[in-house]
This record gives C-alpha cells, sequence and structure tokens, in this order.
C-alpha cells in the first residue's frame, strides 16, 4: 500500500506545488490526471523518494520516504520516464536489462533470469542483442519498462507511456500494463490520454493546482465536466451518450449496449 497524507511541496522557488494531498493506492490501476502544471510530476516522484515531502508524509509498504534512499524505494516503486530513450545508454538490449540488476550486487545466473524474465514480460524475447535505439516507439517504451520491472518492484509508476506512439504500439504497451496488472503490480499512469484512462484504469484522481480535484470511479470521472481542467471525454464515450448506449469502455462494449437494447 503507498499512502500520501497531507503532503505538501513548496519548491526553493516558493511555488506551492503540492498543497494538502491525501492519497491511498494498492494493487490497481490508478489515472493520474490533471491540466500541465498541476502536480503530477511531483506527486509521483514522492512516490520512490526523488522529492521528499515539505509537509506531511509518504508510506510506501511501511517505509517512510523520509527514512529511506530512493535507491531502496526504488525496489519497491519503480517509475517509467517519459521519453524513455534518452535514458538508454547501453549497447545491447541485454546489457540495458542487466544494468539494475547487476548494480543490486546479484549473481550473474540471478541477473540472466531476471533480464530473460522482464523481456519476457514486456514480449521482448529475441531482442537481447539489438541494439536500443534501434527498436521501435513502442518497444523503446516496453524496454523502459522491462529496465524498470528487472528491479522487481511491486508497484511501477508510468510517465505518459503511449504519447507519441501510433496506435499498434499503444496497444502493445496497454497489453503489457494488463498483464503486469494480472500479476499483482500496483500501476500509477500519468497521462493527458482519456482514451487510455478509459480502457484501462481502475480508479482516476484528478489534480488541479496542486490539489485533489476528484478521486473515484472512471464512470463518475467521465461525467465530471472535464473542458474545465482541459480535458476531453473519449469520443467514443461522446458517441456512447449521444445515442444514449450510456457509459461503455470500449467498442465491443458499445456493441453489446446496442445489440442487449434492441433485442
Ligand atoms: N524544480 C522546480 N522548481 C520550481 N517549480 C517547479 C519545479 N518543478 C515543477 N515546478 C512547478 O510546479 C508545478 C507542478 O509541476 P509538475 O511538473 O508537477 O506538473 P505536471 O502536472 O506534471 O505537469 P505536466 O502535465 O505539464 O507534466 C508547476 O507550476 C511547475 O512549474
Amino acid at each position: 500500500m503507498i499512502e500520501v497524507k497531507n503532503l505538501w511541496h513548496i519548491y526553493e522557488n516558493g511555488k506551492e506545488a503540492l498543497k494538502g494531498i491525501d492519497f491511498k493506492m494498492g494493487e490497481e490501476v490508478v489515472a493520474l490526471v490533471g491540466p500541465n502544471g498541476s502536480g503530477k510530476t511531483t506527486l509521483a516522484k514522492h512516490l520512490n523518494g526523488l522529492l521528499k515531502p515539505t509537509k506531511g508524509e509518504v508510506i510506501v509498504d511501511g517505509m517512510n520516504t523520509m527514512e529511506h534512499t530512493v535507491a531502496e524505494l526504488s525496489r519497491v516503486v519503480g517509475y517509467v520516464f517519459q521519453n524513455p530513450e534518452h535514458m538508454f545508454f547501453e549497447e545491447s538490449v541485454f546489457k540495458e536489462v542487466a544494468f539494475g540488476p547487476k548494480n543490486l550486487g546479484l549473481s550473474e545466473e540471478e541477473v540472466e533470469e531476471r533480464v530473460r524474465w522482464a523481456l519476457r514480460a514486456v514480449n521482448l524475447e529475441g531482442y537481447e542483442e539489438r541494439t536500443p535505439y534501434s527498436l521501435s516507439g513502442g518497444e523503446k517504451q516496453r524496454l523502459a519498462i522491462a529496465c524498470v520491472l528487472a528491479m522487481k518492484p511491486k508497484y511501477l509508476i508510468l510517465d505518459e507511456p503511449t504519447t507519441g506512439l501510433d496506435a499498434r504500439s499503444s496497444e502493445s504497451v496497454v497489453n503489457v500494463i494488463r498483464k503486469l496488472r494480472g500479476e499483482g503490480h500496483g500501476i500509477l499512469l500519468i497521462t493527458h490520454d482519456m482514451e487510455l484512462v478509459l480502457e484501462l484504469a481502475e480508479r482516476v484522481m484528478l489534480l488541479n493546482d496542486g490539489r485533489k480535484a476528484f478521486d473515484g470511479s472512471v464512470e463518475e470521472f467521465f461525467s465530471l465536466n472535464l473542458h474545465d481542467y482541459g480535458l476531453e471525454k473519449p469520443e467514443l464515450l461522446r458517441i456512447s451518450e449521444k445515442i444514449g448506449a450510456g457509459f461503455v469502455r470500449s467498442v465491443s462494449e458499445l456493441i453489446e449496449a446496442l445489440v442487449g437494447g434492441s433485442r
């Protein structure tokens, strides 16, 4: 369980980026959304100790982030940054994924076992000897997830995992997230992509100007006036509501609602 209690973060220049956030998450997919500058990244960086609270506290599986290093916390909360290609520096996919586990001081066999497991988890088996730069956008995103997974964290923070990806690559990332969720990981998804929220999230937390504006179900979230937060309802949901089919999360649910309704 990750627990955030009355969290305030004030940057050195005096900017109050978080103003009293309370939040809990377990093994679930939570979408963290909000307009630019609302505090999403600032909040996420508190969960693995990259930032420390100005006031309040963050407890990760019983560990207060004030009392633990980023290295310790990163074993529990993995952070996959936006534009992951900037973080690759090894000449092969295998070495890239092996880097983290090697630094944990694991034996060569254990490192190899973790690399194979992480690459399998993101469907990149067979890519071991490729250079990271030769991968497609979706493959790079999955490689970045594998690098973090190899540390075996229970929770994963994914920052805009589908931004800039075409539909097919996005789908492959979505499938990986579903699989990880099924294996008991908790996933915090920072995103502006409302289609992704509709498709994947189990809960939504909306930040606005450093405060929590909403925390609840996906259905309730999409009944808010999203324009107030610079966000747009997904097209699928707009169509579904217009034709009276109500809240659906996928095209197949929409078809089911229509077919069911006409019986
Ligand atoms: N190092 C810093 N020093 C001062 N202010 C900062 C710093 N980092 C972020 N901020 C400010 O804190 C506020 C919250 O920023 P943050 O990056 O957490 O927002 P965000 O919701 O992730 O935005 P985006 O959607 O644009 O990524 C913004 O006003 C930002 O300008």
